[in-house]
């Protein structure tokens, strides 16, 4: 690696992908913990956050259109001076894997034309077309993000809760290939949830061992089990969500009857799109 300025902090931004069915405080927590975490190291110095709703697409039970989810998640970060929403990953028409999401939002800070983010199709683990100086073709692009005109670009990073880390076991639902793109080029900052053994998950996979520096684990100290599926149980039921959920986001519940028994029926008995996916993938 070239000399870098101990002092100069890396820029990161974090991206949370989910379906966000509804939005709840714990998922705005999870922003605020990452910060302070990466902040502590002295390291790194957060500049953005993104939540970015999953597509209908994704095909998961119980998941209500991503208009309505993206609308929430915008009501829920008005108030945010660092924390926003994309709607270009729940757009797409079909579902796209996650490290797609993280190409598309590395490209779109990379690059100065904001058409050009268009193209997320292709892998940025060699230094490819729009990556002609990269000053050393040898080494892989991850510590020093450079965009087209030499310039540092942020790093991404993708911030999730420890379920999605130790979903990466679930057969057929993460392909090899993009988990090691992600934690090799991209990084995680993972957020400890109830009931998950991370440290114990990393240890048992030799491709998480391998990238481990990449993996932030952050210890959630004022723990709050907060789920989407418990909104969505309290709602059928009848029963408040004040103070779980943004107070705007409680309303525009209400006011649309967004949950209910049937609203959770839906996608029943379909197959989550990238089991789906991958299934068929490797039938061919
Ligand atoms: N209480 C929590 N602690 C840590 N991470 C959380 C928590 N709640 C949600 N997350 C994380 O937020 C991201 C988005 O998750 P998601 O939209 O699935 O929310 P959820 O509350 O897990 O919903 P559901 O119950 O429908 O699965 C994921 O990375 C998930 O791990
Ligand atoms: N192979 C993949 O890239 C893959 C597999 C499963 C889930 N995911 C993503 O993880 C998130 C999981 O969200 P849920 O916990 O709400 O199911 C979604 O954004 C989904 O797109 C990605
Ligand atoms: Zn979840």
């Amino acid at each position: 690696m070239a000399m870098e300025d101990p002092d100069r902090k890396t820029e990161v931004v974090l991206l949370a992908c989910g379906s966000f069915n509804p939005i709840t405080n714990m998922h705005l927590r999870l922003f605020e913990l990452a910060k302070d975490y990466l902040h502590e190291t002295g390291k790194y110095k957060v500049i953005k956050g993104i939540i970015s709703p999953v597509g209908d697409a994704y095909k998961k039970k119980g998941l209500i259109s991503a208009d309505h989810r993206v609308t929430m998640a915008k009501l829920a970060t008005n108030n945010s001076d660092w924390v926003e929403v994309d709607d270009w990953e729940s757009s797409q028409s079909e579902w796209l894997e996650t490290v797609k999401v993280l190409r598309h939002h590395r490209e779109k800070l990379s690059s100065p034309d904001p058409t050009i983010s268009l193209q997320n199709a292709l892998p940025l683990t060699k230094p490819g077309r729009k990556r002609k100086q990269e000053p050393n073709r040898h080494e892989p692009v991850k510590k020093k993000n450079q965009s087209p005109d030499g310039k540092n670009v942020p790093q991404v990073k993708l911030l999730c809760g420890s379920d999605v880390l130790e979903s990466f076991g679930i057969p057929n639902l993460w392909k090899l290939e993009d988990i090691t793109e992600i934690i090799q080029n991209y990084g995680l900052v993972c957020i400890s949830r109830a009931g998950n053994n991370t440290q114990k998950f990393i240890y048992e996979s030799d491709i998480l061992w391998k990238y481990k520096n990449n993996i932030h684990l952050v210890e959630e100290w004022i723990t709050n089990d907060i789920s989407s599926t418990k909104i969505r149980r309290a709602l059928r039921r009848g029963q408040s969500i004040r103070y779980l959920v943004p107070d705007v986001v409680r309303a525009y519940i209400e006011k649309n009857d967004l949950y209910s028994l049937e609203s959770e029926d839906r996608n029943a008995g379909v197959t989550l799109a990238p089991l789906q996916k991958n299934a068929s993938d490797s039938k061919n």
